[in-house]
């Protein structure tokens, strides 16, 4: 699990941060002084650093550079009160990954961090020390809401048909579509539910690893196996295993999952012991894994293994109509995150929001807006502090007959919501999810007569 660092002097909050985070299965130690976090970190490597910006004896954004200077990888986040926001967006230029006002919620710090430690966040999944990768991703408290568009539709019908049954779902699309959301929501929705939902990023494995990181290991059984290690299937027991870029599994390691797979038990490392596993496993890929099959990097009988049914999350470009429902939800979770009372996007930022391609999908959205939150000192967000790729010109879309299909279905939604509040503004803005403002822009715009 990752390794963080809190750095507050504020001693009783400083260890209820601690034992919280422990709980959550991250390995913690916590200095209530500048001094005390020099002399820990310079002597360990620390995933993650999360530090009060305002110490009695240092000031964070110092302390930010000092830590950067020593671990380059290491990823930083600054716990802030609300007066300080002007900093923490100092500090975000100086390379912080995040900041976090208080007071805040368990879930909200624990979001933070997960994206913290995203790797295109840092550098920490480089190959230059891959014994510091990390495999298991932690539990993300995160709020799934169903597209509109047609094309999300037709996924969450899948989801919800195949989530009760026990068969092994594939799941493919571009990096940051919600694969591993999905994954989650099969899960929440199958009787496994009440058991472990155990998610590994088969891409940070290391080859050498994999097998204790499987299967777990006994005390001793190799150098570095220093206490009883329960591996993803033991841990998964009961409940699902979810398999993220399982394509970057070596050939050898996918033989040992098949074997698994079939005989439903497996053994630690160093034991002769075998243990009963009952496991649904959900894999993941953005990667052509029937290609890989005919260039013989992935196992036939694995791939048909793990796709009884496989579930396509389409790209944020191919269900525009869901832009806008998204991007108030991420709105909503950066308000509170951060501590700021945004309303809503300006109409520029709206027609940028539509016509951008947004390569990273839903990430890559949820990201923008929650910077966009963070820079904005008005009501609303406006294009200045949108991202300089947002604001390029765009190559001309093949099909405009997406958007008018997008008017139309907006315009029709409008109506619908107006219709069904008796014409109340108000109540109709809160029910699209935009401000009344954007409403009665629409409102003109399509030229409704209301
Ligand atoms: N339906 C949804 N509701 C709310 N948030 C979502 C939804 N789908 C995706 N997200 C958010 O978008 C981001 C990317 O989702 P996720 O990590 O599931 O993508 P992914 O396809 O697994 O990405 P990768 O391929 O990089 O692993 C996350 O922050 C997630 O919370």
């Amino acid at each position: 699990m990752p390794n963080i660092l809190i750095i507050e002097d504020d001693a009783a909050f400083c260890q209820m941060l601690q034992r919280f985070l422990t709980k959550k299965g991250y390995e913690v130690q916590s200095s209530f002084t500048a001094p005390d976090a020099k002399e820990k970190y310079r002597t360990n490597t620390f995933d993650l650093v999360l530090t009060d910006l305002r110490l009695p004896d240092c000031n964070g954004i110092q302390l930010l550079a000092d830590i950067k200077a020593t671990s380059p990888q290491t990823a930083v986040v600054l716990m802030t009160g609300y007066a300080e926001v002007g900093s923490a967006v100092e500090a975000m230029k100086q390379g912080a990954a995040d900041y976090i006002s208080k007071p805040f919620t368990p879930e909200e710090v624990v979001e933070v961090i997960e994206n913290a430690l995203k790797p295109e966040k840092s550098s920490k999944n480089s190959s230059k020390n891959p014994k510091k990768q990390e495999s298991q991703k932690t539990t993300e408290n995160f709020t799934m809401i169903n597209g509109i568009s047609e094309a999300s539709k037709k996924t969450n019908e899948y989801i919800k048909l195949v989530a009760p049954t026990d068969m092994s779902v594939l799941i493919t699309g571009e990096s940051g579509t919600g694969k591993e959301v999905s994954a989650r929501a099969i899960h929440n929705n199958s009787p496994r539910k009440d058991f472990m939902f155990v998610a590994v990023d088969c891409g940070a494995i290391p080859k050498e690893l994999a097998t204790s990181e499987f299967f777990g290991h006994v005390k001793g059984s190799f150098t570095g196996a220093i206490e009883d290690k329960v591996g993803h299937f033991e841990a998964a027991n009961g409940g699902t295993l979810f398999l993220d870029e399982v394509g970057n599994l070596s050939y050898e390691n996918q033989i040992q999952l098949l074997r698994a797979l079939q005989e439903r038990k497996i053994k630690r490392v160093g034991s002769t012991r075998e243990v009963a596993v009952d496991v649904r496993i959900i894999t993941a890929t953005n990667e052509d894994l029937q290609k890989a099959v005919e260039k013989g990097v992935f196992r036939e009988d694995l791939y048909h293994r793990l796709n009884e049914f496989s579930i396509a999350i389409p790209s944020l470009k191919e269900r525009k109509d869901d832009i806008l429902l998204f991007a108030n939800l991420f709105l909503d979770k950066a308000n509170q995150t951060l501590g700021k009372k945004i309303l809503g996007f300006s109409d520029e930022v709206t027609e940028l929001f539509y016509s951008y391609r947004w390569p990273g999908n839903l990430r890559e959205l949820k990201n923008v807006i929650k910077r966009a939150v963070l820079l904005s000192s008005g009501e609303t967000v406006n294009t200045e502090v949108l991202p300089g790729e947002l604001l390029q010109p765009q190559a001309e879309e093949a099909i405009s007959a997406d958007e008018f299909s997008r008017a139309d279905y907006e315009k029709e939604q409008i109506i619908k919501a107006l219709k069904q509040t008796n014409f109340n503004k108000s109540k109709a803005a809160k029910l699209l999810r935009v401000t009344r403002k954007t409403l009665y822009n629409k409102i003109n715009y399509y030229k409704l007569d209301f």
